[in-house]
């Protein structure tokens, strides 16, 4: 048996019980659940990853709703627990939920919330910082001028890649790879190929809008191809950023063989799941390619990295940090919140959660639905008329 954890306590008399099994920034998203009666308890265990036998200590004998967090493991176990206790919802303060078994989630009928939209932009540029600080060098170049290397200007030193006219590749242009995509092209010029399950139209679109802009401006035009495989990304592209979901279909799409594919001084950077590189490969071919650079926010064993990444000059690594805009965070905790409260009150789900914006908006309530249940088909959910 877990020993019990230790938690802050806001509205104790609420009639819902509803766990955060982290503090999250800001405190709209405390204030929304107390408003609608909720007694709020926030798990403030000074321990990073909480266990599987945390959360059931923290869950408990009565539970409405649970905020949860990626690094949990949302697997049967936790969903029986907190059926048990009465819960009917649970959400990832989060996009990504490869981490939640939703088909358990079905079984115990627990509405599975996400936090889609409130994240795209932040994430996307983080993934363009990782760009370019990968193509120019810029994390080495600050190394060396800490370390006191610096002494004087010198034509070879930290030579990088031009991303002007070059090609970026995305592979999975959903939210994030498409507005990365657009930041790519519209910042620095560069041409665009993807490859996707789906057409990126509204994508496609903005490039070729942007590329007759350029010309009727005297510039060369940028121009946009779907490629029909992921291989044609990973040869042409001189930038390749992933974006996809993590699932069988993507784990590992990224390996030797695929690595081997990619040009010699290429740029590639992960801001989706660790587990869509083979990272071990990747060490490898970073090793023999000491021209070709990645960027990391992501890691196969988070929060571990395998060995001998940390020591190429080559890779840079970031603490998954891709969301982490304040607003943004906020937003995130919001969203995951009013997913929560919306099944405990019995609201419908809101229509289209690429849509989430009213949900953000201080200045008013938010409107009565649950911002992205993902498997409210599923559960035969209600849909919001609004
Ligand atoms: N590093 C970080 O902090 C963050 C990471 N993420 C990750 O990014 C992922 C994407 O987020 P969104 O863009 O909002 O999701 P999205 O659902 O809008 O986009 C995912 C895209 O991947 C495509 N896809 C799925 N399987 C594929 C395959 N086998 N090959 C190529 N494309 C495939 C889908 O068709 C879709 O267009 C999340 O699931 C999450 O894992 C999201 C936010 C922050
Ligand atoms: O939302 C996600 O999926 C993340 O990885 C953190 O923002």
């Amino acid at each position: 048996m877990a020993k019990p954890v230790s938690i802050e306590v806001y509205n104790p008399n609420g009639k819902y019980r509803v766990v955060s099994t982290k503090p999250m920034p800001g405190t709209r998203w405390i204030n929304l659940l107390v408003e609608q009666d909720c007694r709020v308890e926030i798990c403030t265990q000074k321990k990073t990853i909480l266990s599987v036998e945390d959360i059931i200590a923290l869950i408990g004998d009565k539970c409405d709703g649970v905020i949860g967090q990626l690094t949990e493991d949302w697997g049967e176990t936790l969903f029986s627990a907190l059926s048990r206790a009465g819960g009917k919802a649970f959400s990832n303060m989060a996009v990504g939920y490869n981490n939640v078994d939703v088909n358990a989630a079905n079984k115990y009928g627990v509405a599975v919330g996400n936090t889609p939209g409130v994240l795209t932009e932040t994430t996307a540029e983080l993934a363009a910082s990782l760009s370019v600080s990968a193509a120019r060098r810029i994390v080495e170049a600050d190394e060396f001028m800490r370390a006191g290397l610096y002494d004087g200007w010198l034509p070879n030193l930290f030579v990088g890649n031009l991303l002007k006219g070059q090609t970026v590749g995305v592979i999975g242009a959903g939210r994030i790879g498409s507005a990365y995509a657009r930041m790519m092209v519209e910042g620095f010029k560069m041409n665009l190929i993807y490859y996707d399950l789906y057409q990126a139209t509204r994508l496609e679109k903005f490039v070729t809008a942007y590329g007759q802009f350029l010309q009727a401006n005297g510039e060369s035009p940028v121009t946009w191809k779907r490629a029909a495989s992921m291989d044609e990304v990973l040869r042409e592209a001189d930038v390749i950023s992933l974006h996809p979901i993590l699932d069988k279909t993507t784990y590992h799409l990224i390996n030797k063989e695929r690595l081997a594919t990619m040009k010699k001084e290429a740029v590639l950077v992960n801001c989706s799941r660790g587990p869509v590189v083979d990272e071990v490969a990747l060490v490898e071919h970073l090793k023999q390619n000491p021209m070709f650079r990645v960027g990391l926010d992501v890691f196969e064993d988070e929060p571990y990295m395998k060995p001998g990444l940390a020591d190429l000059k080559n890779a840079i690594v970031v603490p998954h940090i891709a969301s982490a805009s304040k607003w943004t965070r906020e937003g995130m905790a919001t969203l995951a919140a009013l997913n929560v409260l919306g099944k405990i009150k019995g609201y419908p789900v809101w229509s289209d959660a690429n849509r989430v914006e009213p949900f953000l908006n201080e200045n008013a309530p938010p409107p009565a639905a649950s911002p992205s249940i993902v498997n409210a088909k599923a559960l035969g959910l209600p849909v919001s008329r609004l």
